[in-house]
């Protein structure tokens, strides 16, 4: 499924110096987000900063969403994950799209700016109203939950 997604430029670097956000190949699920900050920035470790995007998003559609994801390659060799695990991206939100990189690593961490520090998912969404019961029909795990079912 494709979408057009209202974006507006923050930094005028982007889209200029800096490609704009987009897949890397045909069937990626994710689009790279790059640092648009200033200077270059080192994380000491255990060190977390939320750095611009240079861009915003106005998805506009209650039934989407977007996700931040950390990129597996910074995220397993240099320990460069988010701060907040996960950025949720609503889809009323019109601020500025940040990120929150956090250095999880033993090493110090330098981003330049222009980096590529994180991907963008979207991702459709259920909205869900409760209905309140007093019991729940039989379900074959019940309340089995945290491990029950073993490892092997
Ligand atoms: O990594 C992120 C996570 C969130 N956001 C923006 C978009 C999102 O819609 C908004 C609020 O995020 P969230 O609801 O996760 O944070 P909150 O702490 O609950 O803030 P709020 O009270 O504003 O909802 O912040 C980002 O730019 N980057
Ligand atoms: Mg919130």
């Amino acid at each position: 499924m494709s979408r057009e997604i209202e974006l507006k430029i923050l930094d005028a670097r982007l889209g200029a110096e800096f490609p704009l956000p987009d897949y890397a190949t045909a069937l990626s699920a994710g689009m790279d987000l790059r640092a648009l900050c200033d200077t270059a920035i080192t994380l000491a470790p255990g060190e977390a900063q939320l750095l611009p995007t240079g861009m915003a998003i106005h998805i506009g559609d209650a039934e989407l969403c977007a996700v931040i994801l950390p990129r597996s390659g910074l995220g397993h060799k240099q320990g460069l994950v988010l701060g907040n695990l996960v950025g949720l991206i609503d889809a009323d939100y019109q601020g500025p799209l940040m990120v929150s990189l956090w250095n999880r690593g033993q090493n110090p961490q330098t981003i330049q700016p222009g980096d590529r520090i994180a991907q963008l998912v979207f991702l459709p969404v259920v909205r869900a109203r409760f209905r309140q019961v007093q019991d729940f029909e039989h379900s074959a795990r019940g309340a089995g939950g945290f491990g029950h079912t073993g490892v092997r």
